[in-house]
């Protein structure tokens, strides 16, 4: 399908309530700088122009692995974070630039949760005082006083109202995340970032401090917006979910339309990943993908579409174009030319690179020939090699035409990885 043809299947939007939070090229990167005269040599990347809304009431997951730019995220759109580009509305308000004394009222509504239950808790302080902290910031006296108010929370949480003169240390790590989430309930917020919020727990403690969540939002009428780096506790509890890979959003769709048939090959990858409890989908189990590598530098990210240098998928034109965050289905938007579960956006460009016959390796040949759910580019690789037991041959021998030029372009191309990181959190000090 052509591109025209593929924006005439894109239905219009539909006419629904104004989303809560909207974000417009969103872009955050933190300079990076070197000598004496602190001179900026480059930037870190950690969001580079997304694009979502958030909608009244709902839970929108937002997933990816470590260094991809979910916490950057999290802290731009609550505006812990100054942007670099791009537009935050909160409730049709230009939030993108306000200043302290403009953010004064925006504090009350958007909240934040945050990963370590152990370090965002000052020791030295009784849980009465962190609760009521942000009553005495924004000047806020709660009916029936602060203490009341607090100790309703403390049970709002599921804790003791008595637990008030006590301690952080004197709580288990699933305790003190219901602390945190009380202390970001009191002011009684619109919408609630969390940002990892139960990956510090135990797994058994998880599912409870995950239900609380879930408890709270009906009972208050919350919207969140939840970080996770596994689509494992976000599948639970979205109602969307965003897959980000390298600054950029690759992936926003229904939770369920996500899991069943994910478009883009990055987010089928982390699906295989997680273990499947549904019953339909335990014979998808052999399809586990293993990402080849860590995520590439943001510093300098591959051309074209960022995830090519890991795609078992990838052709020339994903070195060289990078894709639109297309709405293909209704609801479901991806950036990528040769999605999953989908007529491939680039047909004609079926050329493997390099990286793709490395990453294909990992994908068993049985399940590319059983799959319905391969690409129409697999799919016809296949019928090309005659034979679903060759999927894996065929792929590589397609591959291999193009090897030579391609992997040399590949090998240029290719960013620096792991210790340009180190060098950025070295240069920076500030993560
Ligand atoms: N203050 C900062 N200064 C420089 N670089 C930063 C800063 N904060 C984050 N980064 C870099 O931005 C990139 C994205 O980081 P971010 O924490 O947003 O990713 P993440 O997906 O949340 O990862 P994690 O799950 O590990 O926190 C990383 O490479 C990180 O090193």
């Amino acid at each position: 399908m052509s591109e025209t043809e593929t924006r005439a299947a894109v239905p219009a939007p539909r006419a629904e309530e104004k989303p809560l939070l909207k974000v417009e090229g969103l872009v955050k990167h933190f300079p990076l700088k070197k000598g004496l005269l602190q001179r900026q040599v480059g930037a870190v990347k950690a969001v580079d122009g997304i694009d979502f809304e958030v909608r009244r009431g709902e839970t929108l997951g937002v997933v990816g692995e470590s260094g991809c730019g979910k916490s950057t995220m999290g802290r731009l759109i609550t505006r812990l974070l100054e942007p670099s580009g791009g537009r935050i509305e909160f409730d049709g308000q230009d939030i993108t630039h306000l200043n302290t004394s403009g953010m004064r009222p925006l504090r009350r509504d958007v909240q934040m949760i945050f990963q370590d239950p152990y370090g965002s808790l000052n020791p030295r302080h009784t849980i009465g005082t962190i609760v009521s902290a942000p009553f005495k910031l924004q000047g806020v006296e709660p009916e029936g006083g602060v203490k009341k108010e607090v100790q309703r929370l403390l049970e709002l949480v599921g804790l003791s109202p008595e637990h008030y003169n006590r301690y952080p240390h004197e709580f288990s790590g699933g305790q003190r995340q219901r602390i945190g989430i009380a202390r970001a309930l009191a002011l009684k917020p619109r919408m609630v970032v969390a940002d990892e919020p139960v990956s510090a727990l135990d797994v058994s403690i998880q599912a409870q401090v995950v239900n609380l969540m879930d408890d709270l939002q009906d009972e208050l009428g919350l919207t969140y917006v939840i970080i996770a780096h596994d689509l494992s506790v976000v599948r639970h509890v979205s109602d969307r979910i965003a897959v980000m890979y390298l600054g950029k959003i690759v992936e926003l769709a229904d939770r369920d339309a996500l899991y069943q048939s994910p478009m883009h090959p990055y987010t089928k990858a982390l699906l295989s990943a997680v273990p499947i409890p549904d019953p339909r989908r335990r014979g998808a189990k052999s399809e586990r993908i293993l990402l080849k590598g860590d995520v590439p530098s943001p510093i300098s990210p591959p051309s074209g579409c960022r995830f090519h240098t890991r795609c078992w998928k990838a052709t020339e034109v994903c070195r060289t174009t990078e894709p639109p965050l297309a709405e293909l289905k209704p609801g479901q938007r991806v950036a990528c030319h040769h999605p999953e579960n989908f007529d491939d956006q680039q047909p004609q460009d079926v050329v493997l690179l390099a990286a793709a016959k490395e990453a294909g390796e990992l994908v068993p040949d049985e399940v590319l020939a059983q799959s319905a759910e391969t690409s129409a580019a697999v799919a016809a690789e296949v019928e090309a090699a005659a034979g679903a037991e060759a999927v894996a041959d065929a792929e590589l021998v397609a591959g291999a035409e193009a090897v030579a030029g391609a992997e040399a372009t590949e090998k240029a191309d290719a960013p620096a990885e792991g210790p340009a990181e180190t060098e950025v959190a070295k240069e920076t000090g500030d993560k």
